[in-house]
């Protein structure tokens, strides 16, 4: 069951809240933008305002702000990316990334069921749900650090797809009040029924998010051990799922592929992926895995990377090698965090944050 952790988790309580206090949609989109840092807080006792919204408004403040508060915050060496190690109102922690291009990576889950076998957030399982409010909450943090972001990316520790109400919630959010384009926020997954069934429904006037599909092999064996517990559709069904929203939504589909040295870097899989995307619009984001100590896969070295991705543009297919952003300051997804949980300094950083878990 999801634990209550906030009155205020959810934006629906944030509206209700508003409500009680008599706000009108337009006091709502004043307080929302605020919160986003569009625009300046109303003072207390603004005119145009319910006198008992205004009188509320320190403490909606103050309770907003606290929904994730930075604990820690480190600096790349790019001088512009920065990782952020977020205290949730019970204490529980997530990271976000601002990301070069005035973009930020955002967290959906307090861990994450799917299991990938490389990646860190996913070894120790599900803690619980992010409230919509919570998701929103990361994007307001991050535009302290720098007002001008215009991009978000879903990307962070969780599944949106097992989150999707929260997700959408906050997608359709920040798409109304937060100066975000549909194409400026993307949620990335491991692929879900449910989640292409509610992605195709979403009304002609809804945000419509772009899609990073998460991939990492064309075959569903080796798919299926490497994300032993993502939905059992095939590598086939994914990808013309993601393409038939990729069609509706006009955005091409981003297929996100971690590079694991023996294991999915060879000319066999990039053959494999040759054959499955082309014709189609899509472009494949290789990521060389970030080495989590204690998992067995290696990062494939650089020439190999380079030469997976010259194999994919030479038969037509647009790619990039990303690194993982903010790599230098603690790591991949999922590694700050677990540095500050796991590791010998844990308990007393712990104690100094006031961090659970
Ligand atoms: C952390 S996930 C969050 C979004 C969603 N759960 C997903 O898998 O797409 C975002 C991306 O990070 C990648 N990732 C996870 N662990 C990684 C690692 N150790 N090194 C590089 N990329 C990793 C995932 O494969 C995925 O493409
Ligand atoms: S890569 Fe994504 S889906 Fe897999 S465990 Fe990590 S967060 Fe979950």
């Amino acid at each position: 069951m999801q634990q209550k952790i906030s009155s205020f988790a959810d934006l629906a309580e944030i509206s209700a809240w508003l409500r009680e206090r008599s706000a009108k949609p337009q006091h709502e989109r004043l307080v929302y933008r605020a919160w986003l840092r569009r625009a300046a807080w109303p003072e207390p006792g603004a005119g145009k305002l319910p006198r008992t919204l205004c009188a509320g408004l320190p403490f909606l403040r103050e309770e907003l702000a606290a929904l994730a508060v930075s604990a820690l915050r480190r600096e790349g060496g790019d001088g512009v990316s920065s990782k952020m190690l977020l205290r949730l109102s019970d204490g529980r922690t997530v990271e976000s990334v601002v990301l070069p291009k005035n973009a930020v990576c955002v967290s959906t889950q307090v861990g994450c069921a799917v299991g990938c076998a490389f990646c860190m957030t996913g070894r120790g399982g599900l803690t619980r749900q992010l409230g919509s409010a919570e998701i929103v909450a990361q994007v307001a943090a991050a535009r302290e650090i720098n007002p001008a972001i215009r991009k978000v990316d879903f990307m962070g520790m969780g599944e949106p797809a097992h989150n999707l109400r929260a997700v959408m919630e906050a997608v359709q959010f920040l798409g109304t009040y937060g100066d975000f384009g549909h194409k400026s926020l993307m949620i990335s997954s491991s692929g879900s029924r449910r989640l292409f069934q509610h992605l195709m429904a979403l009304p002609r006037q809804a945000v419509k998010p772009a899609l990073a599909l998460s991939l990492h092999s064309t075959r569903d064996e080796l798919r299926s051990a490497l994300m032993p517990h993502a939905d059992k559709m095939t590598v086939r069904d994914l990808v013309a799922a993601a393409e038939a929203y990729s069609r509706m939504a006009r955005t091409p589909v981003q297929y996100e592929w971690v590079l694991l040295q023996g294991v999915n870097d060879g000319v066999q899989e990039a053959d494999g992926l040759i054959a499955l995307l082309a014709g189609r619009s899509a472009m494949v984001n290789v990521i060389p895995v970030n080495e989590v100590s204690g998992l067995p896969f290696k990062r494939p070295p650089k020439a190999a990377c380079l030469g997976f991705v010259r194999r994919l543009r030479e038969a037509g297919i647009v790619s990039t090698i990303r690194q993982s952003a903010a790599q230098d300051v603690l790591g991949g997804c999922g590694q700050l965090r677990s540095r500050f949980i796991e590791g010998a300094a844990g308990s007393a950083a712990r104690r100094a944050l006031d961090i659970s878990a």
